[in-house]
């Protein structure tokens, strides 16, 4: 079934987006995840958002106010990078009625058995005395002999419009892939009539009759500089005649934009004649800026801190998610542990500690924390190593973390088989050194495992409850670390997860790449079963459990399984990532994926057969659901394409094949905002 995540804007309003939330709660088809974007309100929106019971309510606070335009735009990318498959969009003054929802997807249904592709749909928009309000335009497009085609559809109770505003509007998630976001530098008016305009370029929105919504707008009518009611809005009006004029440019024809000038103008001469100096400046203003203004649009990949804000997310109560208070365990050594400490001080220490920061996972923990209000303290192996048990004490005493993050592992399958002791001293050892301190310092430690701990015979997705029984060094020690945290350790939360890849570091889609342009056939293993996960997905649920237990204090403390949705083989995955390299235009030509058995591509390590994990657990417990790989792929190789040298290969020793012995220098990893250490801190 189609995800869909509602997604609202707030600014100041918290009384009016109470009452929106409510109405959306009450949906006859729930969302699969309520967003709120807040706008820096910092007038008590985040108390009452807090307290808020809305099911699958996701908040992200903005650390500035970025304007409608910015506001829209940060929902959009939010939702989208989360999968949604639908993004119904709307002011925090609307309140749907509860069938608006259902009736947009069914009037999407009937569009999709009729074969008419849609940008958007929109929901009718009505005041509270029952007048239409926010009525967009009808598209007047034509049909072959020059009738205007609109009627056609009205026998299932829609009308193709093109501008339209986010009085509810449900967005799809191909609108917001093909053409990128609304334009956060419009900050406010006109932005939506410019998207909406983009993206039914050449596919028309709808208006559902039957699917209805309360506009609870304060100011009635369109905007007028000379009406305006409210004096500290009237600065804005020269983002209007700006935005107004932008759009104009782009999308209607001359003789409008001259229009345009010629009655500014006129009304900046009339203002001047009644002495209306300062509207007049800000008219002024507004036209001289729109001689230069020609923003363009962003990927919906595109990550929120580029609208140059941080992002803060908010951990409303759910009830399936409040955790038991516990007494704090023995607190003879501890140093500033969250545990020990009042909710209010507990907030205080939102630090995290994470070794092996340059790995795949460890360098997307370290990307990705700042933005959820974490300060990561990223220590590299040259920084940490954490085979030295007294570094490892070192590091936790001078920086004194919340908790421990490990993301450092041995992960070279096939030189673990020959180099046994030192994949054993780093995983199982360094792990083991990693919970003493954990346990001397009175911290939890979060740590990452694998599906190799498992054989790779059985039939069905492993749970946690399955006993491991690895065929491999890399597994067995894997599992040897998992066994050491355990006995060491209550509070501890073992991740185990599944083929990693992303769009930096070693791993199976960078090699594919680095092979599509040296041969024109790649044979791939097609009797393992997998399920890819994304690097930057692990380290987004690993952050999402550090914030709940420095919220909380507490965790549900064990062992869980997490990867990508739905199992395919190492074949079927190399198949995708070609073909959305090709689409993305990252290579000319998909070369030829030939499938193979195990058998005919040896290599030293034994790969199991089956590597499914049931992430069932992790979902009941903490509401964390698997991404889809497909989708993910996607955004892995767009960014990918976006990076300005051609993607790294892995490093030689990983490649067990002679065809791709090359290795392209990556870029040096950019530093985020959180500290990374490389050498010593
Ligand atoms: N990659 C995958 O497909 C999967 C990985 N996992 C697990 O997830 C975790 C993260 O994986 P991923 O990000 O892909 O791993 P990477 O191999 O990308 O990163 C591991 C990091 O650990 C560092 N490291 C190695 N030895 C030490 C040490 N003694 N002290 C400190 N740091 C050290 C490495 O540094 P250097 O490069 O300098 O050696 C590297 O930066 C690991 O535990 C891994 O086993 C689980 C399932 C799948
Ligand atoms: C490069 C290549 C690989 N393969 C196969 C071999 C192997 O079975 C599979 C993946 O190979 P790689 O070497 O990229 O990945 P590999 O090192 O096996 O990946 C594993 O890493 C460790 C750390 C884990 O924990 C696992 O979850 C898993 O992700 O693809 C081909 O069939 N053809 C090829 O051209």
């Amino acid at each position: 079934m189609d995800k869909i995540y509602a997604v609202v804007l707030s600014y100041k309003r918290k009384d009016l987006l109470k009452r929106c939330l409510d109405g959306i709660g009450a949906q006859s088809r729930p969302c699969d995840a309520v967003i709120v974007v807040d706008n820096a309100s910092n007038d008590g929106t985040e108390e009452m958002l807090l307290e808020s019971n809305i099911a699958n309510l996701k908040v992200y606070v903005l650390s500035q106010n970025t304007g409608a335009s910015g506001g829209f735009s940060a929902g959009f990318r939010i939702a989208y990078q989360q999968g949604a498959d639908f993004v119904w969009m709307m002011d925090d003054d609307v309140i749907p009625e509860p069938d608006a929802l259902e009736q947009l997807l069914e009037a999407d249904q009937r569009l999709a058995e009729r074969k008419q592709p849609r940008a958007f749909l929109l929901s009718m928009a009505f005041t509270e005395a029952g007048l239409l309000t926010n009525v967009p335009r009808i598209d007047e497009r034509t049909n072959a002999i020059d009738y205007e085609n609109w009627p056609t559809l009205l026998d299932i109770g829609v009308v193709p419009v093109r501008p339209a505003t986010y009085v509810s509007i449900l967005v799809p998630r191909k609108s917001l892939a093909q053409h990128g976001l609304p334009l956060a530098p419009m900050f406010m008016w006109g932005d939506d009539t410019e998207f909406t305009l983009r993206i039914s370029q050449h596919t028309p929105g709808y208006l559902v009759a039957a699917s209805r919504v309360l506009h609870l707008r304060r100011a009635s009518g369109t905007i007028d500089i000379l009406r305006e009611p409210d004096p500290s809005r009237i600065a804005l009006h020269r983002h209007l005649v700006r935005n107004e004029i932008f759009v104009a440019r782009r999308y209607f024809r001359k003789r409008r934009v001259v229009g345009l000038y010629t009655s500014r103008l006129n009304l900046v001469a009339a203002m001047l004649l009644r002495g209306q100096f300062a509207k007049a400046r800000i008219i002024l203003s507004g036209l001289v800026e729109s001689l230069s203004f020609s923003p363009s649009a962003e990927s919906a990949d595109a990550p929120v801190e580029a609208l140059g804000v941080t992002v803060r997310e908010l951990l409303p109560k759910r009830s399936d998610l409040a955790s038991e208070a516990t007494s704090p365990p023995d607190a003879a050594h501890s140093v500033d542990s969250c545990a020990e400490k009042p909710a209010e001080e507990r907030q205080s220490n939102l630090r995290i500690l994470v070794c092996g920061a340059e790995g795949q996972v460890g360098y997307c923990l370290i990307n990705q924390a700042a933005s959820f209000g974490l300060e990561a303290i990223g220590l590299s192996r040259q920084a940490l190593d954490i085979t030295n048990a007294e570094q490892v004490c070192e590091a936790i005493d001078r920086h004194k973390p919340a908790l421990i993050i490990n993301a450092a592992a041995y992960t070279n399958l096939d030189h673990a088989e020959a180099e046994v002791a030192q994949a054993q001293a780093v995983n199982r050892d360094g792990v083991a050194n990693l919970a003493a301190a954990a346990r001397q310092f009175n911290i939890p430690l979060f740590h990452l495992s694998s599906e190799y701990v498992f054989s790779g015979d059985a039939d069905k997705p492993y749970r946690e409850t399955d006993q491991p029984t690895p065929n491999s060094v890399y597994g067995s020690t894997r599992r040897a670390g998992e066994v050491a945290i355990s006995q060491t350790l209550d509070r501890y939360l073992i991740l185990r997860t599944s083929w990693i890849y992303g769009e930096r570091g070693n791993n199976f889609v960078k090699t594919m790449l680095n092979l599509s342009n040296k041969t024109e056939e790649v044979s791939v293993v097609s009797d393992q079963i997998g399920c890819p996960t994304r690097a930057r997905s692990v380290a987004r649920v690993l952050i999402e459990l550090a914030l709940r237990y420095c919220r909380d204090g507490d965790l549900e403390w064990g062992l869980y399984h997490y990867s990508g949705a739905s199992p395919c083989s190492w074949a079927e995955f190399a198949t995708q990532i070609f073909q959305e390299a090709e689409s993305a235009g990252l290579i000319d030509t998909a070369p030829r994926v030939l499938p193979v058995p195990s058998s005919s591509l040896p290599r030293a390590a034994m790969r199991p057969a089956w590597s499914v994990l049931d992430c069932s657990l992790i979902e009941e417990t903490f509401g964390i659901r698997p991404k889809h790989w497909r989708d993910e792929l996607r955004h892995v190789i767009r960014r990918i394409s976006d990076m300005p040298v051609v993607p790294f290969g892995p490093s030689p020793s990983r490649v067990p094949f002679r065809a791709y012995p090359f290795c392209i220098k990556e870029r040096p990893a950019q530093l985020s905002t959180s500290r990374r250490s490389v050498a010593g801190d």
